[in-house]
Parts: C-alpha cells; sequence; structure tokens
C-alpha cells in the first residue's frame, strides 16, 4: 500500500533543537501505575520488585517527573474525581484538556438543557406511550456513570410525561467500595419509591447483575458478557429472580461455602426482578424507550450495537424490540453510535496522532491486549474506532477470558512486550512511534488482591527493562509513563491520617478503585540530545502534556492550540 501523501493542513514545524529520529519513539503507558503517598504494605508498587523504574526515578531527575492525572486536570468535574483510562488516554493523546463527558452531563442536567435536545425529544413519544428504561452502571464512581444523574434522569423524565420506568442496574465495587451495591440499591429503592409518592409513576428496578460478569464488557473481549444482559434488561430472563432488588444483591454475595468471602460486585451472577405473579416487572418491549444513563463508551459500545443494528450476529437476541434507543452520550463519534443521544460527547479534535498520521506521515504501532487495546487506539484518537489512515497499526493481543485478573496477574504483559520490541526492531515505525499500555497493574489492582497485585507490577517493570534495552540496542528514544494511580495504594484509609481501615476481623478493606495521586512520566534513550530535559516551570502540569512532548521526541513543534510541552 503506498504511503499517503502529506496533507498540509495537518503539517507541523520541525523542532527547532531536536532532530527528527531516524528510529522509534517508545511510549509506554503502565495503566493504573500512580506514585504513591504511602510508601507502606499497602503499596503494591513499592511493594513490588521494580528495579527498572525505580532506576529511571534516581537515574536522572531531570528527566523523570510527577503529572496530575485527576480532577479538573483531565477535563473531570472536580478535583475530586479520580482519574480513569478514558479522560487520561484522550488527553495523554490529544495534548489539551477537554470537558469530559461527566462535566458535560452534568451542564447539560444542571441547566436543564438537556429535555431540550433532539435526544430526548426522539425519546419522548414512546417514554411517555410506553416504559423508559434506564440501563447503567449504578454507584458514585463517576467513572462510567454518577448516582445523582441517574437520578436527574429520572426524576426529570417522569417531569416530561414518562409514567413507566424501569431501572436495569449493573453493580460496582470496581470504582467504588466493594459491597456497596446493598447501599446503592437501598438508596435507589428509596428513590424510587420517592418518585412514585412525588410523581404518581410506576418506577422500579427491573434487572440486574455484576458489572464485570452482565452486560460491561469492553473492546469485545467476551460477548457473553452482554448477552447475559440482554437476556437479563430485554429478555427477563435470568437464572436467579427475585422479587426484591435488594435480596437479589445480599442473596447473590452471599459466600458460596460456608465461612467464604462474599462475591464481589463485579462479578454477581445476572438477575431479573419479578412481581408476586412471578413475571418479569420490566422486560423491553416494542413502542418502548431505552437509554443507557453510562457517559463513558468503552463498556457500553457493544450493547449499544445490540439494540441498535438490525444486522447483528454476535450472540442470539432472541427478540430484537422495536424500541427507540439513546445513549446519555454518543459513543463511538465516526460510527455515528448510538444515533441518538442526550448530550452531544466531548469534541476531541486536532490531537497528536491525526498531525503525525496525516502531516508527518510518520508510523504509529498501538498495541495491547483486549482489556485496554482500545486505551492506547480509539480513547489515544480522541474517541475515534478507526486508525486515521495505514500509516497507523493496531494490535490486539486476546485477553483471557472471564477471569479475575488476579488469577493471572502476568496477563498478556509477555507477549506486549515481545510484540513492542519486534516493531522497535523491524525498521518499519523509525521515526515513528511504538506505544504499548500494560493493563496489569490497573487490571490487578481492581481486584483489590495486594499480593496478585505485587506480581503484576513486578512482571510489568521487567517488560519496561526489556523494551527500553531495545530501544538502548536500536539508538531510538523512549517515554514512560501512566494514566492514573491504582496499584500504588491498595487498601481503604482514613481519610484525615491514612491509616489503613480494616474490617472487624482485622482484615484490611482493600481499595479497587483508583486514586487521586499523581503519576510519573520519564524520558530518554540513546536518539535523545542530551541537553534535553524537563522544564521546572509547570509544577502543574498534568497528562496533557505529554501529548506535545511526544511530537517534540518525535522532532515536531506542537500547534499552538495544545498545552505547553514538559520539554525545557
Ligand atoms: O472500566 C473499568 O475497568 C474501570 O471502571 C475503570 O478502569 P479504567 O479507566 O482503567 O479502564
Ligand atoms: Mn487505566
Ligand atoms: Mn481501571
Amino acid at each position: 500500500m503506498t504511503a499517503p501523501a502529506p496533507d498540509d493542513k495537518w503539517k507541523l514545524k520541525p523542532h527547532p533543537s531536536i532532530p527528527k529520529p531516524d528510529k522509534p519513539l517508545l511510549v509506554v503507558v503502565l495503566d493504573g501505575w500512580g506514585e504513591g503517598t504511602h510508601n507502606d504494605d499497602f503499596n503494591a508498587i513499592h511493594k513490588a520488585d521494580t528495579p527498572c523504574m525505580d532506576s529511571l526515578k534516581e537515574g536522572a531527575p531531570q528527566r523523570w517527573r510527577l503529572l496530575k492525572a485527576h480532577g479538573t486536570a483531565v477535563g473531570l468535574p472536580t478535583d475530586d474525581d479520580m482519574g480513569n483510562s478514558e479522560v487520561g488516554h484522550n488527553a495523554l493523546g490529544a495534548g489539551q484538556v477537554v470537558d469530559q463527558g461527566a462535566r458535560l452531563c452534568d451542564k447539560a442536567l444542571e441547566s436543564h438543557r438537556l429535555w431540550d435536545l433532539d435526544g430526548w425529544k426522539y425519546l419522548a413519544p414512546a417514554a411517555q406511550a410506553g416504559t423508559l428504561h434506564l440501563i447503567g452502571l449504578l454507584s458514585d464512581g463517576g467513572v462510567h456513570s454518577r448516582y445523582d444523574q441517574l437520578l436527574l434522569l429520572l426524576t426529570g423524565a417522569a417531569e416530561r410525561g414518562a409514567e413507566r420506568l424501569r431501572v436495569h442496574c449493573l453493580t460496582d465495587g470496581r470504582d467504588v467500595e466493594d459491597g456497596t451495591s446493598v447501599q446503592y440499591m437501598q438508596r435507589l429503592q428509596k428513590d424510587l419509591a420517592t418518585l412514585r409518592e412525588a410523581a404518581g409513576v410506576d418506577a422500579a428496578i427491573a434487572s440486574g447483575g455484576g458489572r464485570m460478569r452482565v452486560t460491561m464488557d469492553r473492546y469485545e473481549s467476551d460477548w457473553k458478557i452482554v448477552e447475559r444482559g440482554w437476556d437479563a434488561h430485554v429478555l427477563g430472563e435470568a437464572p436467579s429472580r427475585f422479587t426484591d432488588p435488594v435480596e437479589a444483591v445480599e442473596k447473590l454475595r452471599e459466600p458460596k461455602a460456608l465461612g467464604g468471602k462474599p462475591a464481589s460486585d463485579q462479578w454477581l451472577e445476572p438477575f431479573v426482578i419479578v412481581g408476586k405473579d412471578d413475571k418479569p416487572v420490566g422486560p423491553i418491549e416494542d413502542g418502548d424507550a431505552v437509554v443507557i444513563f453510562n457517559f463513558r463508551a468503552d463498556r457500553v459500545l457493544e450493547l449499544s450495537r445490540a439494540f441498535e443494528y438490525e444486522k447483528f450476529d454476535k450472540f442470539e437476541r432472541k427478540r430484537h424490540p422495536k424500541v427507540r434507543f439513546a445513549g446519555l452520550m454518543q459513543y463511538d463519534g465516526e460510527e455515528k453510535l448510538p444515533k441518538h443521544f442526550l448530550v452531544p460527547p466531548p469534541d476531541i479534535e486536532r490531537t497528536t496522532g491525526e498531525y503525525l498520521a496525516r502531516g508527518c506521515c510518520v508510523p504509529t504501532y498501538a498495541c495491547s491486549e483486549s482489556q485496554k487495546i482500545g486505551h492506547v487506539s480509539f480513547f489515544w484518537n480522541g474517541n475515534r474506532g478507526q486508525p486515521f489512515n495505514s500509516l497507523e497499526t493496531w494490535h490486539e493481543v486476546p485477553s483471557d477470558k472471564n477471569i479475575p485478573f488476579n488469577e493471572k496477574p502476568e496477563m498478556k504483559s509477555r507477549e506486549i512486550a515481545d510484540l513492542g520490541k519486534e516493531a522497535l526492531r523491524s525498521g518499519k515505525f523509525d521515526g515513528g512511534q511504538v506505544r504499548l499500555n500494560f493493563p496489569n497493574p490497573d487490571m490487578v489492582g481492581h481486584t483489590g488482591d495486594l499480593e496478585a497485585t505485587i506480581v503484576a507490577c513486578t512482571a510489568v517493570d521487567k517488560c519496561v527493562k526489556e523494551l527500553l534495552d531495545e530501544v538502548e540496542a536500536v539508538g531510538g528514544r523512549w517515554l514512560v509513563t501512566a494514566d492514573h494511580g491504582n496499584a500504588e495504594d491498595m487498601v481503604q484509609r482514613d481519610k484525615k491520617t491514612g491509616t489503613p481501615l480494616r474490617e472487624a476481623d482485622g482484615r484490611p478493606r482493600p481499595l479497587t478503585a483508583h486514586t487521586l495521586n499523581p503519576v510519573p512520566v520519564v524520558i530518554g534513550g540513546p536518539g535523545l540530545p542530551d541537553s534535553v530535559r524537563f522544564r521546572e516551570d509547570l509544577p502543574n502540569a498534568g497528562l496533557a502534556n505529554v501529548g506535545p512532548t511526544i511530537l517534540n521526541l518525535l522532532g515536531y513543534e506542537a500547534p499552538p492550540h495544545m498545552v505547553p510541552t514538559l520539554l525545557a
């Protein structure tokens, strides 16, 4: 295939002092690798064997620094919001801080503008004549959804003629403390009772299940997860049927064996709520309205396809109701999926990837395993599901299916490292970028299993060492960073003192969620002129500053709309 010709619109000026490399720039994202404030037994990175990352931190202080990876630095509503992969990779790749989904939805709900937009106007007739179904993650995590937004959607719809409302809840335990599914169900039951009372509507919880087992798969890692959700939410079919949603999660959490651990909220089996007549209270029927109330794309794109497309072969839908379907946001702007949405998504334009592909015409190789391939491609390129052109190669290593990743903490890090080394050696990406994401610190961190996360961080550090050695051998350059914290803090702590919190029996209370900690960024490589180092006048730099820095490391000046480079 002939290489695309440079498009003048996307050309970048050569960097005044950093020559274009004739070898690749390696970019490594260690997913969930934060810089902890507590170097104690619950900091899996501190406890892991990490000679490579330690040496990078000690070796070249002018080429190692911390970056903000949470809150407003990555476009989230407040600085109490933890970072996450979506906003993190968006910022890294775009070199800009954009208002992210959570914030855009907050604004549209607070101003009531949401109800005047096309998305609601499309849903309204079906919401008023039929049942309005809301499907999404039930928690305050603020990573995929947020409880208060669900409540505003319910009350707003009821005020605008929706008389029958059904909520299909995925339980969390990943972005919030495990076990809180019970409280969230109780809270929703109470709020729905108030809504029934105040607005005289018929509102109820209709189905649910654990987010890692039901509905919220991503990057087509395991369509069975979506199928379980389809059966429960749409068909009203699940192995477990309950009349009471709180009892449902309590029972499904019960330890399998006497004295065993309760089941994680993340992995609860699907359930359907039935009435006294033992019939499901809220299957989805022709003429209904359906809205997914997650604002984040990756874990609801597959369910969206199942609702949106006549032609569908990923699992047997058995019945495909004719509904008016919308997302809280549009989850893929290129695929226009879903066609209808309540709030316009973040508008992430003129990203580093587009300049490099269309104007500089340098090659990019992006690789990770299924669980994070979309992070280094889709999110990195500003929520675009296709490469900009043939200069971009996206390579997915299939992840293990349907296992809690603490059972195999090395995940596919070995394969990713080997593919990265091959790409570096191949010559195919000279002058361009070899970009890798290692999911381990995050995916294993989310299980709350401290020992497994220590193994995960040790494995990843070894991979980084091998990759940097390969860059040394080929004479390239490298940048290593992360997208948010997770593994560096594996225990819930007293907010004031930082003391680890414990259960009644003294066991530490695991922290499965991301953190608000900064992340490291470090540069180097034999191809980098000795004069290149980090500037000291950007104390509040964040992930977005990595974007222009990557362009500089590739020998280009960054375009003026991006945030400042990290380089002096
Ligand atoms: O989707 C998930 O796995 C978590 O909610 C967020 O994790 P990520 O932002 O690291 O993907
Ligand atoms: Mn992440
Ligand atoms: Mn995560």
